[in-house]
C-alpha cells in the first residue's frame, strides 16, 4: 500500500513489530493526525472482535475491516458487543505464508489472490467500496461470500489440509536421521505449511471446529479403507490383492479428479508450464543471475521451485515457464554458461 502512495499508520501491542514494519517501508508507526478512511484489523482470530470493537468505539476511520481466517465466529461476537456494524466488513486475503511476523512479510503476496469479502445488506456501500479499493491496490481478486459459507470452504481448502499436513510432518519427529536425509520435493510440498505457529492455527481451528472435524473424518473414512487396502496387497491370495490393488488405485484416481481442480496462478484454469531445470552452486548470487540471464532471454518466469540435494553444495532450480518459451529459455541459459538438466 505505501509503495502505492496510500498514507499508511501502523500499530500493534507489541510496539516493537509495528516499527519494525515501519523500517521494512509498510508505513509510519506514528499514529494518525484525525480519522483515517479505512482501519485494517490484522490479529489473531481470538482478538478480532475485541480489536474492532475498541477501534470502532473509539471511531478512529470510516470503514473497518478485519482480515482473519475465519469470518463467522467474530462477525456473531462483535453483534453480541452490541456494536453498529454497518461501517464493518469481514474479509479475508486467500494468500500467506508459513511464517509470521513483519519480516515474512512481502508486498506482492496478495497479488493474483482471491480476497474473500462477506458484506451483509447492512454493509454500508461506502465501506464495501473502500474494502474494494484495499483489493485493488493489492492486486489481488475480490470474491463475495457468505460468512459461513466461506468457514465451509476454507475449512476444505486450508484448515483440514493444514491438520494433515501436520499429522505427515508430525511422522517425521522420531524418524531415523538416515531416512530423514531422503527427503525430496513431494516431502516439502506436503509439509511446507506444517511449519506454521501453532499458537496461531489454535485459533483458526477452534473458530471453525465442525466443518474441519467434519472433512478429517471423511479423510479418516479414506485412510481405514487404503489400510485396509495395503493389508489385502500383503496376502497370499491373488483375488485378495487384486482386491487391495483395485483398493490404492481408487484412491490415488479420486486424487488426480481432485488435483487437476486446483486453480492455477491468478485463480485462472491450471496452464501446465513446462520446467526448465539448472543445476546451481549454492552460492550467493546465483538465483538473481539465472533471472537477470532469463530476462536477457525475453522469457518470463511463470513460477520457480528450488530442490536442494542433501548434503551438497549444490542445488536444481525449476523454472516454470510457458511451454513456448521452454525451448528460447534453455538455449539462451546454455549459451551463459548454465548446466540444463533434461
Ligand atoms: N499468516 C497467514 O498466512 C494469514 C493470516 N491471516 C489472518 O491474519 C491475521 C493476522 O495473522 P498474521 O499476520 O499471520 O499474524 P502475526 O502474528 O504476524 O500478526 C499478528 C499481530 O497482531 C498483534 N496482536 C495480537 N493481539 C493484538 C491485540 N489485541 N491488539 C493489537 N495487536 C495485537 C501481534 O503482536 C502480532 O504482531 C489473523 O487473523 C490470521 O487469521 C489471513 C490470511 C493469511
Ligand atoms: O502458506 C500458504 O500457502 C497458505 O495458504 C497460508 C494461509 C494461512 C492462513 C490463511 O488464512 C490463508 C493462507
Amino acid at each position: 500500500l505505501a509503495s502505492r502512495g496510500v498514507a499508511v499508520h501502523l500499530a500493534d501491542h507489541d510496539p516493537g513489530q509495528a516499527r519494525t514494519a515501519a523500517a521494512l517501508g509498510a508505513g509510519t508507526d506514528e499514529a494518525p493526525e484525525g480519522r483515517v478512511d479505512l482501519c485494517v484489523v490484522a490479529v489473531p482470530p481470538a482478538h478480532v472482535a475485541a480489536t474492532l470493537a475498541d477501534v470502532m468505539r473509539r471511531d478512529v476511520a470510516r470503514g473497518y475491516l478485519d482480515v482473519a481466517s475465519v469470518k463467522g465466529g467474530p462477525r456473531r461476537e462483535l453483534e453480541a458487543l452490541g456494536i453498529d456494524l454497518t461501517p464493518y466488513i469481514g474479509t479475508h486475503p486467500m494468500s500467506g505464508r508459513e511464517r509470521s511476523g513483519p519480516l515474512a512479510a512481502t508486498a506482492d503476496l496478495f497479488e493474483g489472490r482471491p480476497w474473500v469479502l462477506t458484506p451483509t445488506r447492512d454493509t454500508d456501500t461506502e465501506v464495501l467500496n473502500l474494502a474494494l479499493e484495499l483489493v485493488a491496490l493489492c492486486r489481488a481478486v475480490p470474491v463475495v461470500m457468505d460468512a459461513d459459507a466461506h468457514d465451509r470452504a476454507v475449512a476444505l481448502v486450508s484448515h483440514m489440509p493444514h491438520l494433515v499436513s501436520s499429522m505427515v510432518a508430525a511422522r517425521l519427529e522420531n524418524a531415523e536421521e538416515t531416512a530423514v536425509r531422503l527427503c525430496g520435493q513431494g516431502i516439502r510440498d506436503v509439509t511446507r505449511i506444517a511449519a506454521s505457529d501453532p499458537r496461531m492455527w489454535i485459533d483458526i481451528l477452534s473458530a471453525n471446529p465442525g466443518p474441519v472435524a467434519d472433512l478429517l473424518s471423511a479423510v479418516a473414512t479414506d485412510l481405514d479403507e487404503t489400510v485396509t487396502a495395503l493389508r489385502a496387497l500383503q496376502s497370499a491370495d491373488d483375488a485378495k490383492r487384486r482386491e487391495g490393488a483395485a483398493g490404492v488405485e481408487g484412491v490415488l484416481r479420486r486424487g488426480n479428479a481432485g488435483q487437476i481442480r486446483v486453480p492455477g496462478k491468478h485463480g485462472a484454469a491450471p496452464t501446465a508450464y513446462e520446467v526448465v531445470a539448472v543445476l546451481i552452486d549454492d552460492q550467493p548470487g546465483q538465483l538473481a543471475r539465472i533471472f537477470a540471464d532469463a530476462e536477457r532471454a525475453g522469457v518470463n518466469i511463470e513460477d520457480v521451485r528450488i530442490e536442494h540435494a542433501t548434503g551438497q553444495q549444490a542445488g536444481l532450480v525449476q523454472l516454470l515457464v510457458e511451454p513456448k518459451a521452454a525451448p528460447t529459455l534453455t538455449a539462451g541459459l546454455r549459451e551463459r554458461g548454465w548446466s540444463i538438466r533434461q
